[in-house]
């Protein structure tokens, strides 16, 4: 479904500020494949979330997605295909606009039409559906503005909204980080539920370690720009906090105490 071969990225390359923040990324994903990510502060996560979904185009090589090359396909007709939801509540929803309107913009994104804003009939009885499988209550603010809903309000009709048209990549970029522990459960149930109803190809970052282990089918921790471990299904099943910090610092051949913090988190 996702196939990204020999990636690399440079910032400020030729500058005293150069950065490698990518070095020749191999990853490919089985349709249906649940994929979390961990890895220390600077590791490329966001980088690879951002090379995939077109906010930047890597130095060299390819992704694909599905049969469709992307490698140069720029973010808006990338949308077409895929869902993400960003770490900031903010970053999701349209605040001036009914919780209508921001679905309606969600559903007919990537397609070439006029931004009418218009909701039809047929169209608001499948959001109030829609909505209505969150379990909190959106069903009936139809018309409340998305600004007015608190954080994880707004990340439950995030995820909703990157979803509901069942892209073939969904990218969560950290997205239950900047929620209190009990709404980051919430967005963490519905998440699963909503991946596994739709059986939708799933990258998930998150600093969470427990969080990387419980969800998904296979795990993938990076440092410095690298893929330094890929764990399947199987393994995983296995797998507990200790022994990842402990494959970290194998892998890594030191023992890095601020790294224990960021990726205990
Ligand atoms: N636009 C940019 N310009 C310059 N350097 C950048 C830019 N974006 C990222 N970097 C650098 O590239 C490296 C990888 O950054 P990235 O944000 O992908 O890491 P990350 O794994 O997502 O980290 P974190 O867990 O802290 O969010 C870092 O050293 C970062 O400072």
């Amino acid at each position: 479904m996702l196939h990204i071969e020999q990636v690399s990225k440079v910032f400020n390359p030729g500058s005293p500020d150069e950065k490698l923040a990518l070095s020749h990324i191999n990853l490919q994903l089985r349709a249906g494949e649940f994929v979390t990510i961990i890895g220390s502060n600077g590791a490329g996560k966001s980088t690879l979330m951002n090379l995939i979904s077109g906010v930047l185009f890597p130095d060299i090589g390819s992704i694909s997605i599905g049969n469709q090359a992307v490698t140069s396909m720029p973010e808006h007709a990338r949308s077409r295909f895929i869902g993400r939801v960003f770490q900031d509540p903010m970053a999701g929803t349209a605040p001036s606009m009914t919780i209508e309107e921001n679905l309606a913009i969600a559903k007919r994104r990537g397609k070439r039409r006029g931004l009418s804003f218009g909701v039809k009939r047929a169209d608001r009885k499948w959001f109030k559906e829609q909505l209505a499988t969150l379990g909190i209550g959106l069903d009936d603010r139809l018309q409340a503005k998305a600004g007015l809903l608190s954080g994880g309000e707004r990340q439950a009709l995030s995820l909703l909204m990157a979803t509901f048209m069942k892209p073939k990549l969904l990218l969560l970029d950290e997205h239950t980080a900047a929620l209190d522990p009990a709404r980051a459960e919430l967005i963490t149930t519905l998440t699963e539920r909503i991946v596994q109803e739709h059986q939708l190809t799933t990258l998930m970052v998150t600093h969470n370690m427990e969080q990387a282990i419980r969800l998904g089918n296979r795990l993938i921790m990076m440092d410095k720009g690298r893929i330094i471990l890929d764990i399947g299904a199987e393994q995983k099943r296995k797998l507990t906090v200790d022994k990842l910090l402990y494959e970290f610092e194998r892998i890594r051949g030191a023992k890095l105490a601020d790294d224990r913090v960021v990726l205990g988190g």
